[in-house]
């Protein structure tokens, strides 16, 4: 297993905020991590990579967390945070550069260059790629920050919300490159809001719920009418189209 989690918890303080998580993410999928605001997501991902303690275990490709180092965990994954509020005064090329440097690589070498050119163009970064990171759009410096992650080459990867600020068009664009990142035999973890795009995009959907986890497995298993209800408390229109389903929420319980 890439990445598998048993029995893992974690407090801030004297406060539990996940229990008992169990799972396990195989080569190629696309793990959709959903559930309400507050219900855990951010704080699972940073316990996965190691940058909140937690209880339990987590491991890589049946490697212990703790036994591995900082630089080779960033050869096993690449983490792109929720939080978008970058510091540094650098260009989006630099920015991407960053990913490349984390596993040891230069972009001066021909293959990462051939590599930083490949993200640039399949994120429309482009016309950006000289700007400070400072004065880019958000939607911009989403890009950008994922950029970096992909840089990194990993087997997995892990997004906190990556379409939050995206227009539909780099939406669909994104749901695109994961699907060619997928197809190549990339993993990823990905949180979302939008419950259409989550059952179009992931091969799997794990759901939490007040720090637990209620439900994992195929987008249309997870996301019923009874679970939308319970876990979100609203109810939802579902809808079979030819390109996948559509889900919205229509009233509040
Ligand atoms: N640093 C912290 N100290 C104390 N409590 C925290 C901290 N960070 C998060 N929490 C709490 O942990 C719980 C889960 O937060 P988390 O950010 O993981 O939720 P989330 O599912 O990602 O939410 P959202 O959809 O709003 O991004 C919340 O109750 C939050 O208040």
């Amino acid at each position: 297993m890439l990445l598998q989690l048993k029995d893992l918890s974690v407090n801030y303080g004297p406060k539990n905020i996940l229990s008992s998580i169990n799972l396990e993410i195989g080569k190629g999928e696309i793990v959709g991590l959903i559930g309400p605001n507050g219900s855990g997501k951010s704080t699972l991902m940073k316990a996965m990579v190691g940058l909140i303690p937690s209880n339990g275990e987590i491991s890589y490709d049946d490697r212990p967390l703790k036994n591995i180092s900082a630089r080779q965990l960033s050869k096993h994954v690449a983490y792109m945070a929720q939080e978008r509020d970058v510091a540094w005064d650098l260009s989006v090329e630099r920015i991407l550069a960053l990913g490349c440097e984390a596993i040891g690589g230069s972009v001066r070498t021909p293959k990462h260059k051939a590599e930083l050119e490949d993200v640039v163009s399949s994120l429309g970064l482009e016309p950006i790629r000289k700007e400070s990171i400072l004065q880019v759009s958000g939607g911009e410096k989403a890009r950008a920050l994922l950029g970096r992650a992909l840089m990194q080459k990993t087997p997995l990867i892990i997004a906190d919300e990556p379409t939050a600020g995206l227009d539909p068009e780099h939406q669909l664009e994104l749901q695109e490159i994961f699907q060619k990142l997928q197809q190549q035999g990339t993993s990823m973890l990905v949180s979302l809001h939008d419950w259409t795009y989550a059952a179009r995009l992931c091969t799997r959907l794990a759901m939490l719920k007040e720090g637990r986890l209620v439900a994992y497995g195929l987008p249309e298993e997870v996301l019923t009418q009874e679970r939308v209800q319970d876990v979100y408390r609203v109810k939802a229109h579902i809808l079979e189209t030819e390109q996948g389903p559509v889900i919205t929420p229509t009233t509040r319980l």
